[in-house]
């Protein structure tokens, strides 16, 4: 059988930006409670692959405060904040839209993506990006950034029930949402990433600024966090599947990739 060539993972990502779509083969599968909705591919990707962005509004830090003040928790849990060209910016995902790139979850220890910024027409985009070759049936995870996110603090479990938390060796549910002190501490400690603008390349740890958990650092790179809680608005999302205008894209946006490409600009410094 003929290999398929493979796409530049950068401009791969560019056209899925552009887009506003997802890719086909990547699923919403909903696990439980705790771990809520996690993101499955049910097609191969390489190491170095483009995936899947996480989308949502692009907002300034003076807009990001506004909407936390307002936000119910399980909202915030949705905004991820990052330096780009030495200015706090955030990403804000609360709104359920049907984008698979919120509903990805964290694992620290073996993720197989990780999250970077691509500049598109100026703007940054956080996108996941594959950080080894990854198999059809394989849960999409990175890491959310060290900090002391609940679910990490359980002792590793055996199987409760699905592949899932098999794969990761969760513990049970998260118990206690983390304390005050914690989160002052994590955030205190850690801080806001020197800078976020140094390229593709590099890794960011994400914060979140949800109140359930503490935030994370953001370091000097690129990996996107997205706290969510969405437990019951993941459920409806399943069915939700965008037409397919291709094999390998599905869309939100009716778009061409023709289209796509004439729209962005590509940046030279980017990846
Ligand atoms: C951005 S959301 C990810 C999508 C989420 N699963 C959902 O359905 O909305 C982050 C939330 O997912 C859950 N989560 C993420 N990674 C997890 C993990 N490894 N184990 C258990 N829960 C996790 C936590 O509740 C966290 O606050």
């Amino acid at each position: 059988m003929q290999r398929r060539r493979r796409i530049n993972p950068k401009d791969d990502a560019r056209f899925y930006v552009s887009a506003e779509s997802d890719k086909v083969g990547l699923d919403i599968k909903y696990i439980n409670a705790v771990k809520g909705c996690v993101i499955f591919t049910s097609v191969p990707f390489e190491k170095g692959d483009f995936l899947l962005e996480y989308r949502g509004d692009l907002i300034s830090k003076q807009e990001c405060e506004r909407r936390q003040r307002i936000y119910h928790d399980l909202l915030k849990v949705f905004m991820f904040e990052f330096h780009f060209n030495g200015k706090l910016w955030c990403v804000d995902a609360a709104k359920e839209d049907g984008s698979l790139g919120r509903l990805v979850n964290d694992e620290h220890i073996n993720p197989n993506a990780k999250m970077k910024y691509l500049t598109v027409q100026g703007k940054p985009h956080l996108c996941l990006f594959a950080v080894r070759d990854i198999s059809p049936g394989e849960e999409i995870t990175y890491n959310y950034g060290d900090s002391d996110w609940p679910w990490r603090c359980k002792k590793p479990q055996t199987t409760r029930g699905t592949s899932s938390e098999g794969q990761h060796g969760q513990g049970p549910p998260i118990s206690e949402p983390a304390t005050s002190a914690q989160k002052v501490s994590a955030g205190a400690s850690s801080g806001f990433p020197k800078s976020f603008d140094k390229g593709l390349d590099e890794e960011m740890a994400p914060k979140i600024c949800g109140s359930t958990n503490p935030p994370s650092t953001i370091e000097d790179t690129e990996e996107l966090t997205t706290e969510s809680k969405c437990i019951h608005t993941a459920v409806s999302h399943p069915n939700q599947t965008s037409p397919v205008l291709g094999p390998f894209t599905k869309v939100n946006k009716p778009l061409s990739r023709g289209a796509g490409h004439k729209r962005n600009v590509l940046q030279s410094r980017d990846i």
